[in-house]
Protein backbone atom coordinates (compact mmCIF):
# COMPACT_ATOMS: atom_id res chain seq x y z
CA UNK A 1 0.00 0.00 0.00
CA UNK A 2 1.29 3.69 -0.88
CA UNK A 3 0.32 6.98 -0.32
CA UNK A 4 0.82 7.38 3.20
CA UNK A 5 4.30 8.49 4.59
CA UNK A 6 5.18 6.49 7.74
CA UNK A 7 8.04 8.46 10.02
CA UNK A 8 8.85 9.36 13.43
CA UNK A 9 6.53 11.94 14.68
CA UNK A 10 8.32 15.80 14.63
CA UNK A 11 8.12 18.35 17.67
CA UNK A 12 5.26 20.21 17.40
CA UNK A 13 3.37 17.61 15.87
CA UNK A 14 2.12 16.10 19.66
CA UNK A 15 -1.22 17.68 19.58
CA UNK A 16 -2.41 16.87 16.32
CA UNK A 17 -1.15 13.18 16.75
CA UNK A 18 -2.65 13.29 20.22
CA UNK A 19 -6.21 14.43 18.50
CA UNK A 20 -6.58 11.89 15.83
CA UNK A 21 -5.94 9.46 18.79
CA UNK A 22 -8.51 10.84 20.26
CA UNK A 23 -11.07 10.46 17.64
CA UNK A 24 -9.94 6.99 17.06
CA UNK A 25 -11.05 6.14 20.51
CA UNK A 26 -13.89 8.59 20.54
CA UNK A 27 -12.46 10.54 22.97
CA UNK A 28 -13.19 14.47 22.69
CA UNK A 29 -9.51 16.21 23.37
CA UNK A 30 -10.43 19.46 24.72
CA UNK A 31 -7.78 22.44 25.66
CA UNK A 32 -8.18 21.13 29.07
CA UNK A 33 -7.45 17.52 28.71
CA UNK A 34 -4.47 18.43 26.18
CA UNK A 35 -2.83 20.51 28.72
CA UNK A 36 -3.53 17.90 31.16
CA UNK A 37 -1.61 15.28 28.73
CA UNK A 38 0.44 16.93 26.80
CA UNK A 39 3.88 16.02 29.36
CA UNK A 40 2.60 12.38 28.99
CA UNK A 41 2.69 12.78 25.04
CA UNK A 42 5.78 13.72 23.70
CA UNK A 43 7.36 13.26 20.19
CA UNK A 44 9.86 11.04 21.18
CA UNK A 45 9.18 7.28 20.51
CA UNK A 46 6.10 8.02 17.96
CA UNK A 47 5.72 7.90 14.79
CA UNK A 48 2.99 9.13 12.35
CA UNK A 49 1.53 8.50 9.15
CA UNK A 50 0.97 11.13 7.07
CA UNK A 51 -0.99 11.79 4.32
CA UNK A 52 -0.71 15.42 2.78
CA UNK A 53 1.15 16.98 5.63
CA UNK A 54 -1.67 15.58 7.78
CA UNK A 55 -1.51 12.60 10.43
CA UNK A 56 -3.71 9.57 9.60
CA UNK A 57 -1.94 7.23 12.32
CA UNK A 58 0.10 7.28 15.21
CA UNK A 59 1.26 5.05 17.09
CA UNK A 60 3.85 5.27 20.32
CA UNK A 61 5.41 3.81 23.06
CA UNK A 62 7.10 4.92 26.68
CA UNK A 63 9.84 3.13 27.95
CA UNK A 64 9.38 1.16 31.35
CA UNK A 65 10.37 -2.53 33.16
CA UNK A 66 8.01 -5.35 33.00
CA UNK A 67 8.87 -8.03 35.57
CA UNK A 68 9.33 -11.51 34.54
CA UNK A 69 8.90 -14.99 36.03
CA UNK A 70 11.80 -15.27 38.75
CA UNK A 71 11.97 -11.09 39.31
CA UNK A 72 13.84 -9.59 36.48
CA UNK A 73 12.46 -6.41 35.32
CA UNK A 74 13.29 -6.21 31.58
CA UNK A 75 13.43 -3.62 29.60
CA UNK A 76 9.63 -2.66 27.60
CA UNK A 77 7.99 -0.48 25.87
CA UNK A 78 4.27 -0.10 25.99
CA UNK A 79 2.25 0.67 23.19
CA UNK A 80 -0.81 3.06 22.12
CA UNK A 81 -1.98 3.25 17.94
CA UNK A 82 -4.99 4.66 16.17
CA UNK A 83 -5.58 5.22 12.64
CA UNK A 84 -8.05 7.97 11.25
CA UNK A 85 -11.59 6.20 10.48
CA UNK A 86 -11.46 7.03 6.30
CA UNK A 87 -8.11 5.43 6.20
CA UNK A 88 -7.92 2.22 8.22
CA UNK A 89 -7.90 -1.00 6.61
CA UNK A 90 -5.11 0.29 3.80
CA UNK A 91 -1.90 -1.32 6.00
CA UNK A 92 -1.10 1.69 7.74
CA UNK A 93 -1.60 -0.01 11.33
CA UNK A 94 0.64 -2.75 9.86
CA UNK A 95 3.58 -0.05 8.68
CA UNK A 96 3.26 1.87 11.80
CA UNK A 97 3.97 -1.33 13.79
CA UNK A 98 7.13 -2.46 11.23
CA UNK A 99 8.45 0.89 12.06
CA UNK A 100 7.57 1.26 15.94
CA UNK A 101 9.01 -2.91 16.62
CA UNK A 102 11.92 -1.91 14.55
CA UNK A 103 12.73 1.19 16.31
CA UNK A 104 11.83 -0.61 19.65
CA UNK A 105 14.37 -3.28 19.39
CA UNK A 106 17.06 -0.79 18.23
CA UNK A 107 16.36 1.02 21.59
CA UNK A 108 16.98 -2.18 23.78
CA UNK A 109 13.92 -3.03 25.04
CA UNK A 110 13.15 -6.66 25.27
CA UNK A 111 9.61 -6.91 25.48
CA UNK A 112 6.72 -4.94 24.19
CA UNK A 113 3.29 -4.99 26.07
CA UNK A 114 0.06 -3.20 25.37
CA UNK A 115 -3.65 -3.53 26.54
CA UNK A 116 -5.89 -4.33 23.06
CA UNK A 117 -9.11 -2.44 22.82
CA UNK A 118 -9.80 -6.22 20.29
CA UNK A 119 -8.50 -9.33 20.99
CA UNK A 120 -8.01 -9.79 17.07
CA UNK A 121 -5.48 -6.84 16.15
CA UNK A 122 -2.30 -7.67 17.32
CA UNK A 123 -2.13 -11.28 17.36
CA UNK A 124 -0.53 -10.74 13.57
CA UNK A 125 2.50 -8.67 14.81
CA UNK A 126 3.57 -11.44 16.99
CA UNK A 127 1.74 -9.75 20.60
CA UNK A 128 0.12 -12.73 22.63
CA UNK A 129 -2.38 -12.61 25.37
CA UNK A 130 -0.15 -13.16 28.18
CA UNK A 131 -1.89 -12.58 31.39
CA UNK A 132 -5.71 -12.23 32.46
CA UNK A 133 -7.83 -10.86 35.26
CA UNK A 134 -11.18 -11.06 36.44
CA UNK A 135 -13.95 -8.70 37.40
CA UNK A 136 -15.65 -9.01 40.74
CA UNK A 137 -18.56 -7.91 42.37
CA UNK A 138 -18.84 -7.80 45.60
CA UNK A 139 -21.96 -8.17 47.76
CA UNK A 140 -22.94 -8.30 51.74
CA UNK A 141 -19.02 -9.68 52.24
CA UNK A 142 -18.34 -11.15 56.05
CA UNK A 143 -15.08 -12.38 56.64
CA UNK A 144 -13.89 -15.85 57.87
CA UNK A 145 -12.51 -15.52 61.48
CA UNK A 146 -9.16 -16.87 59.75
CA UNK A 147 -9.09 -14.36 57.22
CA UNK A 148 -5.98 -11.80 58.21
CA UNK A 149 -7.50 -8.67 60.46
CA UNK A 150 -5.16 -6.32 58.52
CA UNK A 151 -3.79 -3.27 60.22
CA UNK A 152 -5.37 0.02 59.46
CA UNK A 153 -6.58 1.97 56.69
CA UNK A 154 -6.49 6.09 56.07
CA UNK A 155 -7.91 8.07 53.83
CA UNK A 156 -5.71 10.62 52.29
CA UNK A 157 -6.38 14.58 50.97
CA UNK A 158 -5.51 14.75 47.40
CA UNK A 159 -1.93 16.76 47.40
CA UNK A 160 -0.99 13.80 49.97
CA UNK A 161 -1.97 11.10 47.77
CA UNK A 162 -0.03 12.21 44.85
CA UNK A 163 3.14 12.55 46.13
CA UNK A 164 2.73 9.06 48.29
CA UNK A 165 1.12 6.51 46.18
CA UNK A 166 3.56 7.21 43.41
CA UNK A 167 6.10 6.41 46.08
CA UNK A 168 4.61 3.79 47.49
CA UNK A 169 3.84 1.67 44.54
CA UNK A 170 7.60 2.33 43.65
CA UNK A 171 8.70 0.98 46.56
CA UNK A 172 6.68 -1.72 47.02
CA UNK A 173 7.96 -2.91 43.97
CA UNK A 174 7.77 -5.31 41.11
CA UNK A 175 6.69 -8.11 43.20
CA UNK A 176 4.95 -10.38 40.68
CA UNK A 177 5.61 -11.53 37.03
CA UNK A 178 3.83 -9.27 34.51
CA UNK A 179 3.68 -5.70 36.65
CA UNK A 180 5.58 -2.63 35.22
CA UNK A 181 7.08 0.33 36.96
CA UNK A 182 4.99 3.60 35.89
CA UNK A 183 7.41 6.40 34.94
CA UNK A 184 7.01 10.35 35.28
CA UNK A 185 5.89 9.85 31.69
CA UNK A 186 2.76 7.45 33.03
CA UNK A 187 2.63 9.49 36.63
CA UNK A 188 2.42 13.07 34.55
CA UNK A 189 -1.02 12.03 33.39
CA UNK A 190 -2.09 9.72 36.12
CA UNK A 191 -1.38 11.95 39.34
CA UNK A 192 -3.94 14.29 38.04
CA UNK A 193 -6.55 12.18 36.58
CA UNK A 194 -6.22 8.96 38.27
CA UNK A 195 -5.43 10.19 41.78
CA UNK A 196 -7.65 13.26 41.75
CA UNK A 197 -10.62 11.44 39.87
CA UNK A 198 -10.57 8.97 43.20
CA UNK A 199 -11.03 9.00 47.05
CA UNK A 200 -7.35 7.29 47.99
CA UNK A 201 -6.70 4.93 50.91
CA UNK A 202 -3.22 3.75 52.26
CA UNK A 203 -2.60 0.42 54.56
CA UNK A 204 -0.59 0.49 57.29
CA UNK A 205 0.94 -3.06 58.37
CA UNK A 206 4.16 -3.42 61.18
CA UNK A 207 6.34 -2.36 58.28
CA UNK A 208 5.04 0.78 57.26
CA UNK A 209 2.30 1.42 54.36
CA UNK A 210 2.15 -1.43 52.10
CA UNK A 211 -0.72 -1.33 50.13
CA UNK A 212 -3.06 1.55 48.66
CA UNK A 213 -6.51 1.88 46.62
CA UNK A 214 -8.67 3.61 44.56
CA UNK A 215 -11.61 4.30 44.58
CA UNK A 216 -14.49 5.93 43.21
CA UNK A 217 -18.29 5.92 44.62
CA UNK A 218 -21.85 6.24 42.75
CA UNK A 219 -25.20 6.73 44.04
CA UNK A 220 -27.39 3.88 42.61
CA UNK A 221 -30.69 5.43 44.36
CA UNK A 222 -33.71 5.60 42.03
CA UNK A 223 -37.23 6.66 42.66
CA UNK A 224 -38.32 2.99 42.72
CA UNK A 225 -35.73 2.05 44.88
CA UNK A 226 -34.41 4.74 47.35
CA UNK A 227 -32.44 2.72 49.69
CA UNK A 228 -29.93 1.41 47.03
CA UNK A 229 -26.99 3.14 48.15
CA UNK A 230 -24.12 3.77 46.30
CA UNK A 231 -21.83 1.66 44.40
CA UNK A 232 -17.97 1.02 44.91
CA UNK A 233 -15.99 0.91 42.37
CA UNK A 234 -11.98 0.09 43.22
CA UNK A 235 -9.75 1.68 40.35
CA UNK A 236 -6.25 0.83 41.49
CA UNK A 237 -5.54 -1.88 44.30
CA UNK A 238 -1.76 -2.70 45.04
CA UNK A 239 -0.49 -4.75 48.82
CA UNK A 240 2.68 -6.16 49.36
CA UNK A 241 1.08 -8.95 51.43
CA UNK A 242 -1.38 -10.78 52.21
CA UNK A 243 -2.38 -8.82 55.76
CA UNK A 244 -1.81 -5.66 53.89
CA UNK A 245 -4.83 -6.83 51.06
CA UNK A 246 -6.51 -8.54 53.33
CA UNK A 247 -6.75 -4.78 55.24
CA UNK A 248 -7.87 -2.95 52.25
CA UNK A 249 -10.52 -5.67 51.38
CA UNK A 250 -12.05 -5.14 54.90
CA UNK A 251 -12.17 -1.54 54.29
CA UNK A 252 -13.57 -1.40 50.96
CA UNK A 253 -16.22 -3.66 52.33
CA UNK A 254 -17.35 -1.84 55.60
CA UNK A 255 -17.89 1.96 53.81
CA UNK A 256 -21.43 2.80 54.78
CA UNK A 257 -23.91 2.86 52.33
CA UNK A 258 -22.31 1.06 49.73
CA UNK A 259 -24.20 -1.86 48.45
CA UNK A 260 -22.00 -3.43 46.26
CA UNK A 261 -17.87 -3.27 45.27
CA UNK A 262 -17.32 -3.53 41.88
CA UNK A 263 -13.59 -4.30 41.44
CA UNK A 264 -12.74 -4.83 37.45
CA UNK A 265 -9.28 -6.19 36.94
CA UNK A 266 -8.27 -8.06 39.53
CA UNK A 267 -5.59 -10.96 39.46
CA UNK A 268 -6.74 -14.64 38.98
CA UNK A 269 -6.20 -15.83 42.20
CA UNK A 270 -7.56 -12.62 44.01
CA UNK A 271 -8.03 -13.96 47.70
CA UNK A 272 -11.03 -12.16 48.22
CA UNK A 273 -13.60 -15.44 47.94
CA UNK A 274 -12.08 -17.53 49.96
CA UNK A 275 -11.74 -14.95 52.98
CA UNK A 276 -15.79 -14.44 53.54
CA UNK A 277 -17.83 -16.59 54.95
CA UNK A 278 -20.17 -17.15 51.65
CA UNK A 279 -17.87 -16.91 48.65
CA UNK A 280 -20.58 -16.27 46.65
CA UNK A 281 -20.96 -12.58 47.94
CA UNK A 282 -17.64 -12.39 45.77
CA UNK A 283 -18.91 -13.06 42.07
CA UNK A 284 -16.39 -13.64 39.54
CA UNK A 285 -18.61 -11.43 36.69
CA UNK A 286 -15.98 -11.96 33.60
CA UNK A 287 -12.87 -12.96 32.42
CA UNK A 288 -11.32 -10.69 30.35
CA UNK A 289 -7.43 -10.49 28.79
CA UNK A 290 -5.34 -7.79 30.14
CA UNK A 291 -1.44 -7.84 29.08
CA UNK A 292 -0.67 -8.27 25.25
CA UNK A 293 2.80 -8.85 25.06
CA UNK A 294 5.51 -9.28 21.90
CA UNK A 295 8.99 -10.71 22.45
CA UNK A 296 10.86 -8.33 20.67
CA UNK A 297 14.75 -10.11 22.00
CA UNK A 298 13.55 -13.96 22.23
CA UNK A 299 16.93 -15.20 23.17
CA UNK A 300 17.31 -12.19 25.79
CA UNK A 301 13.59 -12.77 27.08
CA UNK A 302 14.11 -16.55 28.04
CA UNK A 303 17.55 -16.06 29.42
CA UNK A 304 16.13 -13.64 31.78
CA UNK A 305 13.20 -15.31 32.76
CA UNK A 306 13.13 -18.51 35.96
CA UNK A 307 11.91 -21.81 34.98
CA UNK A 308 10.48 -24.56 36.82
CA UNK A 309 11.63 -28.08 37.18
CA UNK A 310 11.97 -30.04 34.00
CA UNK A 311 13.84 -32.06 31.59
CA UNK A 312 15.49 -29.71 29.12
CA UNK A 313 13.21 -28.79 25.92
CA UNK A 314 13.80 -27.50 22.63
CA UNK A 315 11.53 -24.91 21.04
CA UNK A 316 12.28 -23.19 17.25
CA UNK A 317 10.68 -19.88 17.01
CA UNK A 318 9.69 -19.14 13.86
CA UNK A 319 9.18 -15.41 13.71
CA UNK A 320 8.92 -13.83 10.19
CA UNK A 321 8.94 -9.59 11.69
CA UNK A 322 11.76 -9.56 13.87
CA UNK A 323 13.80 -12.68 11.94
CA UNK A 324 17.05 -12.37 14.67
CA UNK A 325 14.16 -14.67 16.79
CA UNK A 326 14.16 -17.00 14.65
CA UNK A 327 16.17 -20.50 15.78
CA UNK A 328 16.35 -23.02 18.57
CA UNK A 329 16.02 -22.71 22.14
CA UNK A 330 16.64 -25.19 25.07
CA UNK A 331 15.13 -24.78 27.62
CA UNK A 332 16.24 -26.52 30.80
CA UNK A 333 15.14 -25.74 34.61
CA UNK A 334 18.76 -23.35 35.05
CA UNK A 335 18.32 -21.43 32.27
CA UNK A 336 17.42 -21.19 28.17
CA UNK A 337 20.19 -20.10 25.59
CA UNK A 338 20.29 -21.02 21.39
CA UNK A 339 20.67 -24.39 20.07
CA UNK A 340 21.69 -26.30 16.93
CA UNK A 341 19.81 -29.32 18.66
CA UNK A 342 16.41 -30.95 16.96
CA UNK A 343 13.29 -28.96 17.77
CA UNK A 344 10.94 -30.54 20.20
CA UNK A 345 8.17 -27.97 19.89
CA UNK A 346 7.71 -25.57 16.98
CA UNK A 347 5.96 -22.12 17.61
CA UNK A 348 5.80 -18.68 16.64
CA UNK A 349 6.25 -15.74 18.71
CA UNK A 350 2.13 -14.94 19.42
CA UNK A 351 1.97 -18.75 20.93
CA UNK A 352 5.83 -17.83 22.87
CA UNK A 353 4.20 -14.86 24.22
CA UNK A 354 1.20 -16.46 25.96
CA UNK A 355 3.06 -18.98 27.58
CA UNK A 356 5.81 -16.64 28.30
CA UNK A 357 4.83 -15.03 32.00
CA UNK A 358 3.36 -18.88 33.17
CA UNK A 359 -0.45 -17.46 32.10
CA UNK A 360 -0.68 -20.58 29.74
CA UNK A 361 1.18 -23.98 29.88
CA UNK A 362 2.19 -25.81 26.36
CA UNK A 363 -0.07 -28.49 26.72
CA UNK A 364 -2.86 -26.39 26.79
CA UNK A 365 -2.27 -24.30 23.58
CA UNK A 366 -0.83 -27.40 21.62
CA UNK A 367 -4.44 -28.64 22.36
CA UNK A 368 -5.53 -25.43 20.58
CA UNK A 369 -3.57 -26.22 18.18
CA UNK A 370 -1.03 -23.52 18.55
CA UNK A 371 2.16 -24.97 19.20
CA UNK A 372 3.75 -27.98 16.57
CA UNK A 373 4.61 -30.81 18.86
CA UNK A 374 7.76 -32.64 17.22
CA UNK A 375 8.21 -35.15 20.46
CA UNK A 376 5.08 -35.15 22.25
CA UNK A 377 7.44 -36.79 25.30
CA UNK A 378 8.26 -33.55 25.67
CA UNK A 379 4.81 -31.81 26.25
CA UNK A 380 4.94 -32.35 29.99
CA UNK A 381 8.50 -31.15 30.78
CA UNK A 382 7.73 -28.35 29.12
CA UNK A 383 4.36 -27.16 30.78
CA UNK A 384 6.20 -27.84 33.92
CA UNK A 385 9.58 -25.60 33.09
CA UNK A 386 7.41 -22.74 31.68
CA UNK A 387 4.71 -23.30 34.70
CA UNK A 388 4.40 -20.63 37.90
CA UNK A 389 3.66 -20.18 41.32
CA UNK A 390 1.39 -17.39 40.92
CA UNK A 391 -0.70 -16.24 37.32
CA UNK A 392 0.94 -12.81 35.94
CA UNK A 393 -0.97 -9.79 36.40
CA UNK A 394 0.27 -6.56 35.49
CA UNK A 395 -2.45 -4.06 37.44
CA UNK A 396 -1.10 -0.85 35.71
CA UNK A 397 -4.26 0.77 33.27
CA UNK A 398 -2.19 2.47 30.25
C1 LIG B 1 -2.67 -0.62 22.36
C2 LIG B 1 -3.74 0.25 21.84
O1 LIG B 1 -3.51 1.35 21.49
S1 LIG B 1 -5.30 -0.37 21.75
C3 LIG B 1 -6.16 0.82 20.75
C4 LIG B 1 -6.05 0.50 19.29
N1 LIG B 1 -6.78 1.52 18.57
C5 LIG B 1 -8.09 1.46 18.31
O2 LIG B 1 -8.77 0.47 18.59
C6 LIG B 1 -8.69 2.66 17.66
C7 LIG B 1 -9.70 2.30 16.58
N2 LIG B 1 -9.15 1.46 15.54
C8 LIG B 1 -8.15 1.88 14.72
O3 LIG B 1 -7.62 2.97 14.85
C9 LIG B 1 -7.73 0.95 13.60
O4 LIG B 1 -8.83 0.19 13.17
C10 LIG B 1 -6.59 -0.01 13.99
C11 LIG B 1 -5.41 0.79 14.51
C12 LIG B 1 -7.04 -0.99 15.06
C13 LIG B 1 -6.19 -0.82 12.74
O5 LIG B 1 -5.59 0.05 11.79
P1 LIG B 1 -5.57 -0.30 10.24
O6 LIG B 1 -4.69 0.68 9.58
O7 LIG B 1 -6.96 -0.44 9.76
O8 LIG B 1 -4.90 -1.74 10.22
P2 LIG B 1 -4.29 -2.43 8.93
O9 LIG B 1 -4.95 -1.92 7.70
O10 LIG B 1 -2.81 -2.35 8.96
O11 LIG B 1 -4.76 -3.91 9.19
C14 LIG B 1 -3.89 -4.99 9.22
C15 LIG B 1 -4.70 -6.25 9.34
O12 LIG B 1 -5.37 -6.25 10.59
C16 LIG B 1 -6.78 -6.40 10.40
N3 LIG B 1 -7.43 -5.54 11.37
C17 LIG B 1 -7.10 -4.29 11.67
N4 LIG B 1 -7.91 -3.81 12.63
C18 LIG B 1 -8.74 -4.81 12.93
C19 LIG B 1 -9.82 -4.92 13.84
N5 LIG B 1 -10.17 -3.88 14.61
N6 LIG B 1 -10.46 -6.10 13.90
C20 LIG B 1 -10.10 -7.12 13.10
N7 LIG B 1 -9.08 -7.06 12.21
C21 LIG B 1 -8.43 -5.91 12.14
C22 LIG B 1 -7.02 -5.92 8.98
O13 LIG B 1 -8.18 -6.47 8.45
C23 LIG B 1 -5.78 -6.41 8.28
O14 LIG B 1 -5.90 -7.80 8.04
P3 LIG B 1 -5.18 -8.49 6.79
O15 LIG B 1 -3.71 -8.27 6.99
O16 LIG B 1 -5.59 -9.89 6.89
O17 LIG B 1 -5.71 -7.77 5.60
Amino acid sequence: MTGFEIRPLAAGEERAAFELLGRTLHVTVTDELWTRRAASFPAERRFGAFTGGAPVGVAGSFATRLAVPGGKALPAAVDGVGVRADHTRRGILTALMAAQLADCARRGDVLAVLHASEATIYGRFGYGMSSRSQNLRVTRAAFRADAPPGGTVRLLGTAEAQELVPRLYAEMGLHRAGMIERPEVWWSYARDRLIGEHQVAVHTGPHGDDGFVLYRTEDLRTFDQPNLGAALTVRDLHATGAAALAGLWRFLARVDLVSEVRAPGRPLDDPLPAMLTDPRACAVTGVDDQLWLRLLDVPAALAARAWGPGEPVVIEVTDPQLPANTGRYRITSGGAEPTTAAADLRTGPETLAMLYLGDRVPSALAAAGRLDVVNPAALAHADSLFATRVPPWCGTPF
